[in-house]
């Protein structure tokens, strides 16, 4: 992926972190809102605590891109989109290919325009990452879906509408963007939608609920069984995005990796699932006061056992930090991944580092503890590159995470915020 410019990260290990950090807005409720906006052929969509990360800045290039006006107010963190003029239904790779979110388009240039040019869809580099629910789901509902390979030799796929008609639907499995992309196609479509197998993550009951506020007509949110009846039309609406739970679980192992205490503004213990308890296994204490989770590490690092699942189970996005942390614990930790067939790259950096870990296939065990030190380091995905940050905090010496646009994807002011904390960090670009 070509990045434009080189972005680092620069730590030096060894402060505890103490204090009051604010929890951004979530990154994967967000961007399937930015989709949602646009199905609103007129008014003035208004999105408040929107985290000012790389993934938003795409979005809103390629929203305007399709002709829709959207204004980032990043002091505010509001976003304002106006999709009433929307008339591009090409979703153009240099910007779509830089973010998976840019899938989450699609449902509205169905409704809008009729059809959705996909010349590149991109994200975090994870092995396998297939869209063939969306696909099916899509193809369920009457639409057509074509291949054909471009001059330069990129695939183009093409998906024309028709008339989109509910239908029964359903994932293989819970997938995420799947789930919000079928509830987002069925919302304008004639009749009604049942999808089965769907997304139960707190990310998709948000964009839920905004799509019942713009007037939607959907039911069963949270429980595998999502029925739409279609409505004529949506209208936009104000909302405010919920907090991120993946930056809240990174904050938290960033008390944990450094012995510190921290208050989290917006944090949610339930959204956390299983990996609350995992973390509390491994010796973090969690003291939930209202919308601020108190976090604190005093005891030693318990080794641990990390299976990662579809929500309430362990976030596959909370997996690499984990694994940094797990690198402290005193005895093996053994980590399971489940969800993507290629998330560890990590291991190898963090091996740099003075990490001892074994891989095989999709497990990995942990030999800890050990310590952990500097070392030049390379970013291979957004979580990847969070996880680094943090076996940064905790290491002796200095550590240079490079490829860090991949953090800046998903993570908002990252130095800022652990500055405040006491951590040593700064942001390079050039
Ligand atoms: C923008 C966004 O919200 N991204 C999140 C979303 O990604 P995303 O929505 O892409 O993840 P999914 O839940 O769809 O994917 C889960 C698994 O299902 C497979 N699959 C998915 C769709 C499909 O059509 N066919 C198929 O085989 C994928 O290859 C993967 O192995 O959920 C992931 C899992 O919680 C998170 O890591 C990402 O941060
Ligand atoms: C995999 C991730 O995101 P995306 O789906 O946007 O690539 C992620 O957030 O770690």
């Amino acid at each position: 992926m070509s990045m434009g410019h080189e972005v680092r990260y620069r730590v030096r290990g060894g402060r505890q972190l103490h204090g009051t950090v604010f929890i951004q807005g979530a990154k994967n409720a967000v961007l399937p809102m930015i989709g949602a906006s646009l199905m609103a052929a007129k008014g003035r969509t208004v999105l408040r605590n929107v985290p000012i990360i790389e993934d938003v800045r795409r979005a809103v290039e390629l929203a305007r891109a399709l002709g829709a006006k959207a204004e980032l107010h990043e002091t505010e963190r509001t976003l304002v989109i106006d999709a009433s003029s929307l008339s591009s239904p090409v979703l153009p790779a240099e910007i779509a290919s830089r973010f998976r979110g840019s899938f989450l388009f699609v449902p509205a240039l169905l409704h809008r325009l009729g059809e959705a040019v996909i010349e590149g869809v991109g994200g975090c580099n994870l092995g396998s990452r297939n869209l063939d629910f969306h696909y099916n789901g899509f193809k369920r509902m009457g639409a057509t879906v074509t291949e054909h390979v471009a001059d330069n030799g990129d695939g183009i796929i093409h998906i024309k509408a028709g008339d989109l008609r509910g239908g029964t639907l359903y994932c293989d499995t819970p997938s995420h963007t799947g789930t919000e992309n079928l509830i987002m196609a069925a919302a304008l479509a004639h009749g009604t939608t049942l999808i089965k197998n769907a997304a139960l993550e707190p990310e998709v009951l948000d964009n839920i609920a905004i799509l019942q506020a713009m007037g939607a007509k959907i039911g069963g949110g949270g429980t595998g069984f999502i029925t739409v009846e279609g409505v004529d039309e949506l209208t936009a609406v104000e909302h405010t995005v919920m907090p991120d739970r993946i930056d809240a679980g990174v904050f938290v192992m960033a008390a944990a990796i450094t012995g510190g205490d921290l208050s989290l503004v917006g944090a949610s213990l339930e959204h956390l699932g299983v990996a609350a308890d995992k973390l509390e296994q491994m010796g973090v204490d969690f003291n939930q006061q209202g919308a601020v989770l108190q976090v604190r590490r005093e005891r030693t690092l318990r080794p641990i056992n990390v299976i990662t699942d579809e929500y309430p189970g362990f976030a596959t996005d909370l997996q690499s930090p984990i694994m940094a942390l797990s690198c402290l614990a005193e005895g093996p930790s053994y980590i399971y991944e489940r969800i993507f067939d290629g998330r560890f790259k990590l291991a190898d950096e963090l091996g740099k580092m003075g990490a001892d870990i074994e891989v095989d296939g999709n497990r990995a065990k942990v030999n800890g503890p050990g310590a952990l030190r500097g070392a030049e380091v390379e970013a291979h995905d957004l979580r990847c590159g969070s996880a680094l940050v943090l076996a940064g905090l905790a290491a002796e010496g200095e550590t240079t995470i490079t490829s860090a646009y991949y953090l800046d994807r998903g993570h908002a002011h990252t130095a800022e915020r652990l500055s405040q904390l006491g951590a040593e960090i700064v942001r390079e670009a050039d």
